[in-house]
């Protein structure tokens, strides 16, 4: 699947948004993409995901699990390791805390994982989850997501392998362009911030 299909796949599905949304790092940005608008739709997601996993394949090679971030990971961590005959596991946080993995997850010795992720803007996301596999016996061997929105900028300490890198700008709270500061912003993810 190229860039252009990936990102017609976003667009029939509604999830390329523009407005004013505060991200999970608490940067601002005009751009939003809705995932959940691609994985309430079970055969647009398999279509995504496989395309993901013949490029987690080609880059990393076999595959035993998959392990995603909660809330947006989950999804197509699971979608992706299905194509990749691996196992899905995924970490999450008690609100406002550090990401772990929880429910008898384990990555055990001798396996070899891979991280996969929705969107990375900055990469915050990608690096607080594999921090939480850091002490896991098995081996995280790379980091894959659908769309990398840093422009490839995002370092995550490890490889990432993206279906579409884009370069979206974002703001820092006080540095907001006039056009994004006359729009309220609205923060759509998970992660527990800080009141404006
Ligand atoms: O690279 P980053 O700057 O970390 O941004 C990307 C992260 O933001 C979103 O998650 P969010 O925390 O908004 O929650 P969600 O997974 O529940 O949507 C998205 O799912 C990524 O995990
Ligand atoms: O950075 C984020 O929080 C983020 C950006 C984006 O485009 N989509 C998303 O789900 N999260
Ligand atoms: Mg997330």
């Amino acid at each position: 699947m190229t860039s252009d299909e990936v990102l017609a796949e976003f667009r029939s599905a509604g999830a390329l948004l523009e407005g004013h949304f505060v991200l999970s790092s608490g940067l601002h940005s005009a751009v939003f993409l809705q995932k959940m608008a691609i994985f309430t739709d079970p055969v647009r997601t398999a279509r995504v995901c496989a395309a993901l996993a013949e490029r987690i394949a080609d880059r990393y090679g076999a595959v035993d699990y998959v392990v995603s971030p909660a809330v947006g990971g989950i999804v197509p961590g699971y979608e992706t390791a299905r194509a990749l005959g691996a196992r899905a596991i995924f970490v999450e946080r008690d609100p406002g805390g550090p990401f772990a993995l929880r429910r008898g997850f384990r990555i055990p010795a001798g396996a070899r994982a891979v991280m996969v992720e929705d969107i990375v803007t900055t990469g915050l996301s990608s690096r607080e989850c594999l921090a939480a596999l850091a002490t896991e016996p098995g081996a995280v061997v790379g980091a894959a997501c659908l769309i990398d929105r840093s422009g490839g900028r995002a370092d995550l300490g490890l490889p990432l392998v993206a279906l579409v890198t884009l370069d979206i700008p974002n703001y820092p709270p006080d540095q907001l362009p006039p056009e994004l500061a006359a729009i309220p912003a609205v923060k759509p993810g998970s992660r527990a911030l800080p009141a404006a």
